[in-house]
């Protein structure tokens, strides 16, 4: 199974990653771009390959430049080159029938994973296109494994999903520098800080994930009755908190609508 990837930024070095450690050779896997995909191959030993020939030698191709990229890089190409190709998107704001409009002759899907692709935690939303056959059904499904898990979602879920898993951990990771700075705020240095907020984060989520608690089974747990975290919750609480996550998941959904 060969893998090419049009595109070498974030997503698609997490990608990559991930499936050299999901057990994929190296070798199994080409990278096109105008800049970055040479030093992605001397990092990971993948290969480098001009776009007819990564895109004839792969049996699945993936599409990882930015949505406005399709056009351009479509109409420089062959139109016969996609014809039965295999090819995923993870184009954020691409619709699918947009893609099977762009590239007709070809079994298209439309995905959304996350830069947690690399360590195997990438819950990736896919929806298969019309002409999609149950082999590559297959193939789609065993790619997505290997970087994490994957769910089947209907289009109109896309932003949200987007919103939520693939802008995601740019969210957690802004509370995590919050939670630093609030470390640092008490004197603590900010190496430290950044030590207590992350780990405070990582068993908070195994706690809920391998407990199968609900949020709201956790806060009860910790906030003991009387003591300091309930104070802690009561202020978030009046700073309208989940307010303030649900307006940011808004302004990124109608981010295609300004
Ligand atoms: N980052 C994320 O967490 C997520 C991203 N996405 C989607 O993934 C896609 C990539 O995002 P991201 O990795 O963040 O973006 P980056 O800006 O990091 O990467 C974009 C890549 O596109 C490449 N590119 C530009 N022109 C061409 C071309 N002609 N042929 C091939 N490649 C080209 C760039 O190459 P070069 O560097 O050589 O100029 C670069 O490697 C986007 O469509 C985004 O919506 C979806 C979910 C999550
Ligand atoms: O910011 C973006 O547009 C992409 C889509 C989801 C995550 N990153």
């Amino acid at each position: 199974m060969k893998y090419g990837f049009l595109g070498a930024g974030h997503l698609a070095s997490a990608v990559v990653f991930g499936l050299i450690k999901a057990g994929v050779q190296p070798d199994d896997i080409f990278v096109n771009s105008p800049a970055s995909a040479r030093s992605l191959a001397d990092k990971t030993g993948i290969h480098y390959a001009e776009e007819k020939q990564l895109i004839g030698d792969s049996d699945l191709i993936v599409l990882a430049f930015l949505p406005e990229q399709l056009k351009k890089i479509i109409q420089h190409l062959p139109a016969d080159c996609f014809q039965n190709k295999l090819i995923i998107s993870f184009l954020g704001s691409t619709s699918l029938d947009e893609l099977q409009k762009s590239l007709p002759a070809a079994e298209i899907v439309r995905s959304l994973p996350n830069v947690n692709a690399e360590f195997d935690r990438s819950l990736t939303s896919i929806i298969f296109g019309s002409t999609i056959s149950e082999k590559s059904k297959q193939l789609v499904k065993d790619f997505f494994n290997k970087i994490g898990s994957f769910v089947e979602l209907p289009e109109k879920d896309f932003p949200a999903f987007s919103a939520i898993a693939g802008s995601g951990p740019a969210f957690v990771a802004l509370f995590a520098q919050s939670l630093q700075k609030a470390a640092i705020n008490q004197g603590i240095d900010p190496e430290t800080a950044l030590t207590i907020s992350l780990k405070t984060l990582e068993g908070s989520t195994e706690n809920l994930l391998s407990r199968q608690l609900l949020p709201n089974d956790l806060i009860k747990a910790v906030a003991s009755p009387g003591g300091s975290t309930a104070d802690g919750i009561v202020s978030f609480e009046k700073d309208d908190f989940a307010n303030i996550v649900n307006r940011a998941i808004l302004a990124t959904i109608n981010h295609g609508t300004k």
